[in-house]
């Protein structure tokens, strides 16, 4: 570091150059404002380069080869492995190299200034940037917004901090495959990741601290539960770690000890067990706000953080906890974008109104996930227990999706589940959830309903072409019909 410092007047700062930094960025200089993005390190964040891409990049030969073994005729034709080290280029290529260059001339091209540096707030719409040139100061005329995104949770396991350990960051970007991979933390992460890597050749253990997928409905789990056994993986549900050593060393096997006297050995141990807002060094207190490391950036729809009532302040994607998935956060990043610049040119008054341009209204009704494992797990907006919890009057109906012609031609023998929610009053979807092989594009059409709450009448009308998975949705329509008929 030189020690030069600078000080710049800019419209907007956007710290955090993640795809929801990116958005905002664009959306606001669409809007005529000059933005200026901090990202300290690879342009595109975590998505592109550890995360969601390569992720992907690990689970689809598996599943192609599964799909292909699924169907009488094609199976003889695909009795081998993958090529491991074709898939982990292919994985590579997708994270070009981990290099940003074609992120970054994206940037150049959108007419954004990029300063490449770690940003932390100095005061009321002041950030200081530290990079290799030295420390720079920028001044927002009109807001700073912060996309800092996430970091792993580390969970209380004795031992565990010394014991050297993967996160989802080493597990997607791993040289190799190991032979014996253990993975603590059943979520959406270490779900995909144990059977991309038993698909790939590992041998895995999965530790579940209660069932795999949890926070879906039980069917998902215990179907996706089949299928990592299916490609397996040795699944030890309702087992919590307790301790974890490498006894022979740094570059010895890794024991995992769990509560019930089970000791998992692994060449590899990878820690999936949640993430937690990169708030740590920001500079917060600086401008009053005053919040334990990790708790999320309390914003509104408009993303404006709800502690700093001069409204300058801005956050948007995982930092603010609301739906830590990249897709919500370019949603978040598109509203937060057009808000600046509406605001700045004094045509905002009333916002966020909902459902606006300007506010992330699904945030809080019609979030869409998909889990890319085999069984594929496609869900928006409640869960019957989540609705029930909030105490909404709610019915479901489920489908099985073997009873689908669609499903027969994709797969013999295929295996899927469908679940809607729906509101007794209203008669509309509050939530859909898919299980099985191949209905992550079933989603789409479950999320417009969702969020257009189209009733039930009307849905009926939308016929689904034969032979496809969708014809699900009639048998779900007609079987709700006859029960409330
Ligand atoms: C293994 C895995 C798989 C996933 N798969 C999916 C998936 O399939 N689909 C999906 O929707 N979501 C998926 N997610 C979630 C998704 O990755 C995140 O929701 C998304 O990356 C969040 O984007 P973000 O821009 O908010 O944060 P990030 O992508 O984390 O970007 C934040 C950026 O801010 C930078 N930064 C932080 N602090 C500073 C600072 N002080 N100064 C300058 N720069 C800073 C960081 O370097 C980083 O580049 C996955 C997550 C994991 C862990
Ligand atoms: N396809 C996708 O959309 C996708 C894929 C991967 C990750 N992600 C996102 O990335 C984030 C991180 O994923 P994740 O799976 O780590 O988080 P998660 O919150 O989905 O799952 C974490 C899991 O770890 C478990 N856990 C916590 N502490 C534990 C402990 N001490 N022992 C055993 N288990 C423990 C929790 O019960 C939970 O099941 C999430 O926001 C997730 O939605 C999304």
């Amino acid at each position: 570091m030189t020690g030069t410092l600078t000080e710049r007047v800019v419209d907007v700062v956007v710290i955090g150059g993640g795809a929801t930094g990116e958005n905002v960025a664009d959306f606001a200089h669409r809007r005529g404002l000059e933005v200026t993005l901090v990202e300290r390190a690879l342009l595109g964040g975590e998505c592109s380069y550890y995360a969601c891409m390569p992720s992907k990049a690990l689970l689809r030969p598996g599943r192609v080869l599964a799909a292909a073994r699924d169907v009488r005729g094609a199976a003889p034709a695909v009795g081998g492995m993958p090529d491991v080290a074709a898939v982990l280029a292919r994985r590579t290529s997708f994270t070009h190299h981990w290099d940003d260059g074609a992120q970054v001339r994206w940037a150049d091209g959108a007419g954004l200034d990029l300063v490449r540096g770690t940003a932390r707030l100095d005061g009321e719409r002041r950030v200081v940037v530290s990079g290799d040139d030295g420390e720079q100061v920028l001044h927002a005329r009109h807001a700073v917004v912060l996309a800092t995104g996430s970091v792993p949770t580390t969970p209380p396991v004795e031992g565990l901090p010394a014991t050297r350990h993967w996160t989802t960051r080493d597990a997607t970007s791993a040289p190799a495959v190991p032979r014996r991979l253990v993975v603590l933390g059943a979520g959406v992460a270490g779900a995909e990741l144990s059977q991309a890597f038993a698909r790939l050749g590992a041998a895995v253990s999965l530790v579940a601290r209660s069932r795999v997928l949890a926070g879906f409905a039980p069917e998902v789990g215990e179907r996706v539960a089949r299928g990592l056994a299916g490609a397996g993986v040795d699944v030890h549900a309702g087992s919590s770690a307790v301790r974890a050593e490498r006894p022979e060393g740094p570059d010895g096997p890794v024991v995992l000890h769990l509560e019930n006297g089970t000791a998992l050995v692994g060449d590899e141990l990878l820690v999936a067990t949640g993430r937690r807002p990169r708030t740590r060094g920001l500079g917060l207190e600086t401008v009053g706000i005053d919040q334990s490391d990790g708790d999320p950036l309390m914003v509104d729809d408009s993303g404006r953080v709800t502690a700093v009532p001069a409204g300058w302040l801005y956050a948007a994607g995982d930092v603010t906890g609301r739906a830590p998935l990249t897709h919500q956060g370019k949603y978040a990043a598109r509203a937060v974008g057009e808000v600046i610049g509406a605001r700045a040119a004094g045509r905002a008054a009333g916002e966020p109104a909902p459902w606006s341009a300007h506010a992330a209204t699904a945030d809080h009704v019609a979030v869409p996930q998909v889990v890319f494992t085999d069984p594929e797990v496609a869900h928006v907006g409640l869960t019957a227990a989540a609705a029930r919890e909030q105490g909404r009057p709610v019915r479901t109906v489920t489908a099985d999706l073997a009873d689908v012609a669609g499903a027969s031609i994709l797969a013999d023998d295929y295996a899927g589940w469908a679940q809607l929610v729906v509101d007794d009053a209203r008669d509309v979807i509050l939530g859909a959830t898919f299980v099985g092989p191949d209905v992550a594009e079933l989603l789409h059409a479950a999320t417009i309903a969702v969020v257009g709450e189209v009733p039930l009448e009307r849905l009926w009308h939308a016929v689904p072409a034969y032979p496809t998975l969708s014809e699900v949705w009639l048998r779900l329509l007609d079987d709700d019909r006859e029960r409330t008929a």
